[in-house]
């Protein structure tokens, strides 16, 4: 981890709608990430989370106050910026948004397609490489389908990693699997961070993964709060 914050938030206000029916739903959100942190937001339902995860993500657009992300400003940018910002980032989804007509490793491969860098030979070499980290090299070739909801999330976890990007958001990436699935997704997706030394934000609601946080923020409202006692880490 260094001091050098990869995200870096200053007064986001964000609102849906517009007119009569506009409703603020973040307010004044300041928050620092350094490079090489996991970081889990909490917070009741309904109050936020998912929606500063896509400002930050650059998968919608930011209105009002500064949201830095690797350097470059998101608030009022353009839409070709955030298509460009959304490069840098990997995502986990709860639902693993995997394609259902393409194998484990076609899945990953397309993880790299955006880049547009490697040549088809290096991103199977990649792509096979990654699946194997997460434990599942005798299935590269198999459709979702035929997976365990926890392998399709490592699926989805090896897509996200295979382009080394510098920033990782994971939206409740727990919520569908069982505790042994869910502790093991988390504990690869930690382990490859930190060997990757890339940031991971993470939302969650699942009080059993919280300690593989370096930090954990709550969000109750629209509003970053200190952490109440319910979800500090009980060890
Ligand atoms: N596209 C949208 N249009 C209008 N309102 C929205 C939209 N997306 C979210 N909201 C509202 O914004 C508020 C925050 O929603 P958000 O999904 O960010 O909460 P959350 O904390 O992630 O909730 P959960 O834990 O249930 O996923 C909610 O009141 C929600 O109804």
């Amino acid at each position: 981890m260094t001091n050098q914050p990869v995200i870096s938030i200053h007064q986001l206000n964000h609102y849906f709608g517009t007119g009569k029916l506009q409703k603020q739903v973040l307010f004044d959100i300041n928050l620092e990430i350094f490079a090489g942190e996991i970081v889990i937001m909490t917070g009741p339902s309904g109050s936020g989370k998912t929606t500063l995860l896509t400002l930050l993500g650059g998968l919608r657009s930011a209105q009002s106050g500064s949201l830095n992300v690797l350097g470059q400003e998101l608030c009022q940018a353009s839409q070709n910026s955030l298509v460009q910002a959304r490069r840098h980032n990997g995502y986990i989804f709860q639902a693993h948004n995997l394609h259902g007509s393409l194998t484990a490793l076609e899945n990953v491969q397309m993880g790299l397609e955006v880049h547009g860098i490697f040549s088809k030979p290096e991103r199977h070499h990649r792509a096979a490489e990654m699946l194997k980290q997460v434990g599942l090299e005798e299935r590269i070739n198999y459709y979702p389908a035929d997976l365990s909801g926890g392998q399709k999330q490592r699926v989805a976890i090896a897509r996200a990693l295979v382009s080394r990007p510098q920033i990782v958001l994971a939206d409740e990436p727990t919520a569908a699997l069982d505790k042994k699935s869910g502790r093991d997704v988390v504990d690869i997706m930690h382990d490859l961070a930190k060997q990757q030394g890339c940031t991971i934000l993470l939302v969650t609601h699942d009080n059993r993964i919280l300690d593989i946080a370096d930090r954990i923020i709550y969000m109750e409202d629209g509003r970053l709060s200190k952490q109440p006692e319910s979800v500090a880490i009980s060890q």
